[in-house]
């Protein structure tokens, strides 16, 4: 498993390499800006992933109440593109971060696997700063929620890169190898 750097010092794509269930798996990760993100920029954003990650602060309340609205325009800008698996909502994981900051927690576990578990969605509390592998965890619950509602059997028939062709306006120098398989995913972050 390895994490690459930002493509370059302007754009938030990142790239990460896992093997999950024997498959070496690519996933583009485009890392938003939180609460301070242009409402058409977002969207945009959300059009070009296959899957999310939603994460806010468990010491930061406002990040948490944001969870539910965009778990909703998730599902309403995917509802606009008609893809061929639309009508099920896009796989999204629910993510409290900064769980080793205790004394300064202002969320719960249970209130953040409540909302998970009202909106349909896998729950992690991690530290990213403390625990690679909790945060690997969360990627892997991302591949199986896209395998479960169809969407990587699109990408078997179809094994590229999304940063070449679908982000006009985050422009890539990257090139992509091809043996792998290569998802998107947006992390929409609120910390
Ligand atoms: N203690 C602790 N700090 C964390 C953790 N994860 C991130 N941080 C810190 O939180 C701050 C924000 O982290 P970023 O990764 O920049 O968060 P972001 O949401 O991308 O921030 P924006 O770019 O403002 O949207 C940094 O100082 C990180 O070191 C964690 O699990 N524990």
């Amino acid at each position: 498993m390895s994490w690459s750097h930002p493509l370059s010092s302007t754009e938030t794509i990142y790239r990460h390499v896992s093997l999950v269930d024997g498959e070496c798996v690519q996933f583009e990760v485009l890392d938003t800006a939180g609460q301070e993100e242009d409402a058409m920029l977002i969207e945009e954003k959300i059009k070009w992933a296959e899957g999310f990650v939603i994460v806010y602060s468990v010491t930061d309340r406002c990040s948490f109440d944001e969870v539910v609205r965009l778990r909703f325009l998730i599902n309403h800008v995917h509802a606009g593109l008609k893809r061929a698996h639309a009508d099920t909502s896009p796989p999204v994981v629910v993510v409290a971060n900064k769980k080793d900051l205790q004394y300064d927690r202002m969320v719960t576990e249970e209130e953040g696997g409540g909302v998970a578990r009202a909106l349909n969605c896998p729950f992690f509390e991690i530290s990213a700063r403390d625990s690679y592998e909790e945060t690997v965890a969360v990627f892997t619950a991302l591949y199986h929620e896209l395998a479960n509602n169809g969407t990587l059997s699109a990408f078997r028939r179809k094994v590229s890169s999304k940063l070449m062709d679908k982000m006009p306006r985050i422009p890539s120098t990257a090139t992509m190898g091809l043996s792998t398989r290569s998802f998107s995913l947006s992390s929409v972050k609120d910390f």
